[in-house]
């Protein structure tokens, strides 16, 4: 009895009634915020079964919080910078509003058996402290910051923000792995040299990437790609690195398990990251975003992409550009909550029913 009430806060504050009705669920192993499985102690999500939905502190998927990645398999962090975005700005507060909508995530993943929870130590580590005033700092901060994370072991699940943060964070993941393959879901190549008489930005992290080696190009594909174009072929320069480039139109009315199939081919055993820019998605399902381009995929082609990706050996995953302000019924937030929920159901060593 004492042990349960101090894994309860203030914040889940229990009504006697509450606390009696969790004390007979503990032995619910759902139920218990420290569960251990095969001997190992795992965090698990408070569950909307005993503690309300809009009761407590909003981390992602009601997780334990803790300042470190020390002792985790996978973590949840959040860069909240939108500096380095062209048009509408917001995904500042990304982070912050995907935790608050990943409320309504439940542990298990229906539709693929998987139990993240029971096989892989997780918690939300908070933010990246960026500089609102300026990006280079800030990507120096985002490399600094990940360069603890991985040496720790585990694996970055980042909530943008802008796609800027995907080169520092690269940065760092290649210091850790070597060059690496990448899942690139967008509407955009985001492989810009110059934009306004800059080089960093969130059209320009993957051509920045190409310049360092931090990228096996032919482990590189980029999917969802559309919409006008500075050039009659904007993905010219993708394709002369030795990317495969994906276009929407490839993707129009059909499912997209058979091009992950090809896509698991293309990155074979070596690791891999995956970068999802929610303008990859359809306007319609995802309105709340700063460059939206129309004719895009569906909510369960992005899904399929990321379900896909199991059995890769993913280090890093990012979902980036959801912008809040734009987002009038969070379902935006909504959706990069559920993907990012899909990004850690795909990760190596996941347990499935
Ligand atoms: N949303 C991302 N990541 N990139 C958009 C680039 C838009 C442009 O440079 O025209
Ligand atoms: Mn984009
Ligand atoms: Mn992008």
């Amino acid at each position: 009895m004492l042990s349960l009430w101090r894994n309860l806060n203030l914040t889940n504050f229990f009504s006697l009634r509450q606390t009696v009705a969790l004390c007979s669920a503990r032995r619910d192993p759902r139920s218990n915020p420290n569960r251990t499985c095969s001997g190992k102690r795992f965090n698990v999500p408070t569950s909307a079964e005993f503690v309300a939905r809009v009761s407590g502190i909003p981390t992602m998927a009601k997780l334990p919080f803790q300042e470190t990645a020390d002792g985790l398999d996978a973590a949840f962090v959040g860069v909240p910078i939108d500096t380095g975005t062209s048009n509408r700005p917001g995904a500042r507060f990304g982070p912050r509003q995907i935790r608050v909508e990943s409320a309504m995530l439940r542990a298990y993943n229906s539709g693929t058996r998987a139990a993240p929870y029971e096989s892989l130590m997780v918690a939300d580590i908070g933010d990246v402290n960026v500089n609102m005033y300026d990006l280079k700092d800030t990507c120096k901060r985002i490399r600094t910051a990940y360069r603890k994370i991985l040496a720790t072991g585990c694996i970055p699940l980042t909530i943008g923000g802008d796609h800027t943060i995907s080169y520092p964070i690269l940065q760092a993941v290649a210091e850790k792995h070597g060059p690496v393959g990448l899942v690139h879901v967008d509407a955009h190549a985001d492989t810009g040299d110059v934009i306004l008489g800059d080089k960093i930005g969130h059209g320009t992290p993957f051509r920045r990437c190409v310049e360092e080696g931090l990228l096996d190009c032919k482990r590189v594909v980029q999917i969802g790609l559309r919409g006008t174009g500075y050039s009659a072929d904007s993905y010219e320069w993708s394709r002369a690195q030795g990317f495969r480039v994906v276009q929407v139109e490839e993707c129009w009315f059909k499912s997209l398990a058979p091009l992950m199939a090809e896509v698991r081919a293309q990155m074979g055993s070596g690791p891999v990251y995956l970068s999802f820019d929610i303008d990859a998605l359809d306007p319609g399902f995802a309105p709340g975003t700063g460059t939206p381009e129309i004719a895009g995929l569906t909510a369960i082609q992005g899904v399929e992409i990321i379900r896909g990706c199991r059995g890769l050996k993913l280090v890093g995953c990012d979902l980036v550009e959801v912008s809040p302000p734009y987002d009038t019924t969070g379902n935006t937030a909504l959706t990069g909550a559920n993907l990012l929920f899909e990004m850690l159901c795909v990760l190596p060593k996941i347990k499935y029913y």
